[in-house]
């Protein structure tokens, strides 16, 4: 589960070029939640996932994760709890190891236990496990250079890799942006595998239409810092491209539109 609740945060205040990146936004995702963040540029999208993980400092308001207020915890420490997949596939992975050494390396990183054994017979087998999750074959290809395979490959790899410390919030940002349509939707699919597998609470920012219509359970439309729309249960089912289009331009009072 997770809570924002009346998160404010303006950078350069009092100056000419103050911007308001979060004005008084509410937000609230049940547990395993899939929500979908659209919004124009600037509407305050990433400066929301960054007050989640850490990164942003809130001026006010709270974050809260299963119930648990981690506003003052600082980032390193809320890593154990949150996941992040950025929009570089580049940047997820390191490029000159292999498939289990990276999946290894980020089993350290997420795990408070001191893993003193290598890549073993064991841990093979749970990453091969893990891996088949995606229905991209990279299960057998636990030997392969990361710089060998797919940007998509990657892209998928650094998910698993994120999500392997079973976080109790996973964001995704624009994770799939930088990869052609056909490897986006190749993606798309394999976190939906894995966000249902996991059964992760999840945000989403997107700028494609289309992967808001077609995932997630909800759609968070922001504005100015705020939540201009939500659309939720049966309304969610039945949204279109054009609906979700045509709020872009819409300036009004948060709606909810709910089953
Ligand atoms: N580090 C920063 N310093 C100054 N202003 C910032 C900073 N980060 C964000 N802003 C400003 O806060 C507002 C919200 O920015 P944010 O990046 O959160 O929007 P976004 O919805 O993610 O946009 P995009 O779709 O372009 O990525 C913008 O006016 C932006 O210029």
């Amino acid at each position: 589960m997770l809570e924002i609740r009346a998160a404010k945060k303006t950078f350069y205040r009092g100056q000419p070029d103050e911007k308001v990146a979060l004005d008084s936004l509410d937000l609230k995702l049940s547990a395993g939640e899939f929500g979908v963040v659209i919004g124009s540029n600037g509407a305050g999208k990433s400066s929301m996932l960054n007050a989640v993980s850490g990164a942003l400092v809130l001026d006010s308001g709270k974050i809260l994760i299963n119930g648990d207020d981690v506003t003052e915890m600082p980032v390193h420490k809320r890593a154990a709890r949150v996941a992040r997949v950025f929009q570089d596939p580049m940047k997820g992975t390191a490029a000159s190891m292999t498939v289990a050494e990276n999946m290894l390396l980020a089993d350290l990183r997420s795990s408070s236990r001191r893993l003193r054994k290598g890549l073993n017979a064991a841990r093979l087998a749970a990453y091969k496990e893990r891996l088949s999750v995606l229905g991209l074959g990279l299960e057998n290809r636990l030997d392969t250079r990361v710089d060998l395979l797919s940007g998509g490959q990657r892209q998928s790899l650094s998910l698993i890799m994120a999500v392997g410390g079973e976080p109790d919030v996973l964001l995704l940002d624009e994770h799939t942006a930088a990869l052609d349509p056909r490897t986006a939707d190749i993606v798309m699919q394999a976190t939906v595998r894995a966000v249902d597998a996991l059964q992760l609470t999840t945000l989403m920012v997107t700028h494609n239409m289309q992967h808001a219509v077609d995932f997630g359970d909800s759609v968070i439309m922001l504005d100015a810092g705020t939540v201009r729309l939500e659309i939720t249960g049966e309304a969610k089912k039945k949204a279109t491209v054009a609906d979700l289009v045509s709020h872009f331009t819409v300036k009004t009072d948060r709606m909810i539109l709910a089953s």
